[in-house]
């Protein structure tokens, strides 16, 4: 673990995620795939044991929220929250080559994303924020700034969940001045890695997800100057005593009024 990390919670993040990754990437290897119940669950212990044991030594007075821990109600007195999803995408992670899955480390702090990393060990990636450009993707090639690439004018690619996208989203792609096509993707970290690298232009999700599932993207994307809300255009706020946090919207802030304006046209069940 590099110096900096003891000091500097972006620095700790991006490094968690990643090292999680490379035992995930382990795993992978020793379990193999026959069996898919046994991988998904030796991919989520073997990750939660690793980032638990880690954050408990580097840093030992802050609380924890990871989607395989028992909720620790202390974590809502604490002014410092580490929310982990030790194995995000985990039906892609059991699934032979497929490389949509993630880890995902953020920091919460006095009531605001304070860092996040996002990694995407089976891309040889790691999207995080820094003290130095606030977004960065770190590779084999090294470390580049990360931006959220501006949309091509008419056309719209929206990442879904590949087995569950929002029920409303096929009729929002009907009516949107746009091009559209809809992009299935697994996990909520790798979508939002998608958007912010390019590769679609905006990530709609609604129906269920935890807090787990998208601090720590969201942590990059706003980082990486992207729009990220919730469905209604309401902020995402983490550290909520019901970690439930069921919909989000991240893309660039070029496309947010479209699409929000989209969503409120044909959701009928939105929340607030
Ligand atoms: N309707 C829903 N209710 C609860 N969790 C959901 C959900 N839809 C998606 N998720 C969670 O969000 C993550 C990304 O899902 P998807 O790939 O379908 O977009 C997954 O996390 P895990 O893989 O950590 O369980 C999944 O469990
Ligand atoms: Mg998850």
């Amino acid at each position: 673990m590099a110096p900096l990390a003891e000091t500097d919670d972006h620095v700790l993040a991006a490094e968690l995620a990643a090292a999680a990754g490379e035992v995930l990437l382990g795993i992978r290897a020793r379990v193999g795939h026959a069996d898919g119940r046994a991988l998904k669950d030796a991919g989520d212990q073997g990750s939660h044991e690793f980032l638990m044991a880690e954050l408990a030594a580097r840093r030992p007075d802050d609380a924890v929220l990871s989607e395989e821990g028992k909720d620790d109600p202390v974590r809502l007195e604490s002014e410092r929250v580490w929310i982990v999803d030790p194995l995000d995408g985990t039906r892609e992670f059991s699934e032979e080559g497929r490389t949509d899955w993630a880890v995902h480390v953020a920091l919460w702090e006095r009531g605001r994303l304070a860092a996040g990393a996002v990694a995407l060990p089976a891309q040889g990636r790691t999207l995080h924020t820094s003290s130095g450009p606030p977004a960065v993707v770190t590779s084999g090639d090294g470390r580049r700034p990360l931006e959220v690439p501006a949309p091509e004018p008419g056309r719209l690619r929206i990442a879904v969940s590949r087995t569950r996208p929002p029920q409303f989203v096929q009729k929002m792609a009907e009516i949107l001045d746009a091009e559209v096509e809809l992009v299935p993707i697994g996990s909520a970290g790798a979508k939002i890695a998608a958007v912010l690298l390019g590769d679609v232009d905006a990530y709609v999700h609604a129906g269920g997800q935890y807090e787990w599932d998208n601090a720590a993207p969201a942590a990059v994307a706003l980082a990486a100057g992207a729009h990220a809300s919730r469905i209604d255009g309401a902020p995402l706020t983490y550290n909520g005593k019901d970690p439930l946090l069921p919909d989000i919207l991240v893309c660039h802030p070029l496309s947010a009024p479209m699409v929000l304006a989209g969503i409120r046209d044909v959701a009928h069940d939105l929340p607030g």
